[in-house]
This record gives structure tokens, sequence and C-alpha cells, in this order.
């Protein structure tokens, strides 16, 4: 066998270290490439993007001319289409570099008793909000970008206290319509518009305020507490599914779950455990 490749790769050991180190950097970067994209629709269009490459690389390797033609013709619409359709995640990536944040860790770093408190401090508010029959919508962002949800919103940039929550949402003043967003354990925005679940299993009488609780959830790993203003039930939005009818005992076991147990798992067991 020829070795005489491997010995061109390997050839002393400042090549291993520089072979190695260069590998290291690229899947670095496409590992956070990937989280930032993570839960966006920009997946799906990566995924689309695959399979045109692997048509396109089997096209040309069994040398069918016409359907080679016709990919390139798309390869080229692609680019020129891309930077355009990817617009809000290379803008997001590009403002990351410009902070030095995307070579920080992606994983919220709340310490476990941070979110008791945060927990205890949502859990008082939800039941002051459901029993005076005011509608909320709370949202918890995790590890998948959402950010493209939140421009739309008001930064607030606060600690989470229960009483804030409740003013926040009081009726007819400036920041009580939509989404309140909570991000590595403090108030974030408020005033989000997030996208609309289209779940034909949801009951009819849920209205925008629950698709929109349901449908962070479906693009996210965030979780979302919906108030209903009309009966003051609770739900939680996690994983495409709403648990609806929760008291304040089950609210904060559910969130001590997702947000504390669940915290002690890796990153990526937890990715791929949620699929
Ligand atoms: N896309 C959205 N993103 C965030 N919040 C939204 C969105 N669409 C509607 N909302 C919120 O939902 C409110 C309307 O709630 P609606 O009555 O339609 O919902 P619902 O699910 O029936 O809830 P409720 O039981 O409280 O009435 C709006 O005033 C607004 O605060």
């Amino acid at each position: 066998m020829d070795l005489s490749l491997l010995s061109g790769v390997f050839a002393s050991p400042w090549d291993i270290f520089r072979n190695l180190l260069d590998i290291f950097i690229v899947a670095y970067v496409i590992y956070r490439l990937l989280g930032l994209i993570q839960g966006t629709r920009a997946v799906q269009l990566l995924k689309g993007l695959m399979i045109l490459l692997v048509f396109s690389v089997a096209a040309s390797y069994m040398q069918l001319d016409m359907l080679n033609w016709l990919l390139e013709k798309l390869w080229i619409f692609f680019a020129i289409a891309l930077p355009i359709v990817f617009q809000p995640e290379l803008r997001r990536l590009l403002e990351q570099l410009g902070k030095g944040s995307f070579f920080k860790s992606s994983s919220t770093d709340v310490d476990p008793q941070d979110y008791q408190v945060i927990i205890k401090e949502i859990t008082d508010a939800v039941g002051i909000l459901s029993r005076n029959r005011v509608g909320a919508l709370i949202v918890i962002a995790r590890e998948t970008g959402i950010e493209e949800y939140l421009e739309s919103g008001i930064t607030v940039d606060s600690l989470v206290s229960s009483g804030l929550l409740i003013n926040t949402f009081v009726p007819n003043t400036p920041l009580h319509d939509g989404a309140l967003v909570i991000r590595d354990g403090r108030i974030y925005k408020a005033a989000c518009v997030l996208p609309l679940s289209n779940d034909p299993q949801l009951p009819p009488q849920l209205g925008t305020r629950h698709r929109a609780g349901l449908g962070i959830t479906e693009v996210s790993d965030a979780l979302a507490i919906i108030v209903s203003e009309e009966t003051g039930s609770v739900s939680l939005g996690r994983d495409r599914k709403l648990i609806r009818y929760l008291d304040a005992q089950s609210l904060r076991e559910l969130l001590e779950k997702e947000l504390i147990n669940d915290d002690v798992k890796p990153t990526l067991w937890r990715r791929w455990s949620r699929g």
C-alpha cells in the first residue's frame, strides 16, 4: 500500500498539529453555524440544498447532460437568491461576529438556583394573572436562536420579577400586547409578535395567543406559558404541544423539569433527544 500520501499529510509534528487545528476550527465553525440556524426556516432551506447537491453530484457522475444543465442554472439562481433569503441569519451572524459572541458558548448559562428564583417569580405572576383573567404570553428562550421573531419586540432587559411580569400584561398599557420573552435569565423583550401555529388539532376556541405560544415551540426549543384572558386557564407550550389547565404546582414542576433537571444533560444530547 502506498503510504506516501499519508506521509505528505503528516510530515512532521508541526504538520499534525496544523492539520488537527485546521479540522478543529472548521468543525467548530460548522457547529456554531448550525447552532445559529437551528430551529429557523434556514434549516429547511439547507436540507433542500443538500438534496439538490446530491442530485447534482449524481447527475454529473451519470453524465445526465440535460439534468446537469438544469441543475447548473438552478445553482446560479440560488447563488443570487440565497443571500436574500438568508438575510436575517446572515445579519445575525455578522452581528455576532462583530460583538464577539459567535465564539462564546451558546448554551444559556443560568445557574439552577437562579432558575429556582425565576420559576417562583413566574408562577407567582401567572397565578395572579390567571385569577384576574389577564391574558399573558411568556416565552422562555433556550438554546435555539429565535432572534428573528423578536425584532418586532421592545427591549426591556431586566431581572425577572413577578411585579414586572404582571405589570407588563395590564390591559391597555404599551407592552401588554404580544409576548414577553425571558432569555439568559432576564426579561429580554416584550410585545413580541411570534409565528402562529397552524396545528389543525388545536381546539377551535383557542385563538391567536395560544397559537402564537404554540407557534414558537414549533420553530424552537423555547417554552411558552399562556394565560387565557377568557377563562384564566394556564397552558404550557413545549415541543410543539400545549399542556393545558395547569395549576400553580404543576406549572412549577414542569418548569423545574425543563429548566433545571433537563439542564444537567449535555447540550448535544438534549438537541438529539428532542429530534
Ligand atoms: N402573533 C402573535 N404573537 C404574540 N402575541 C399575539 C400574536 N397574535 C395575538 N397575540 C396576542 O393574543 C391576543 C389575542 O388573543 P386571542 O383572544 O385571539 O387569543 P386566545 O388564544 O383566544 O386567548 P384568550 O383565551 O386570552 O382570549 C392579542 O391581544 C395579543 O396580545
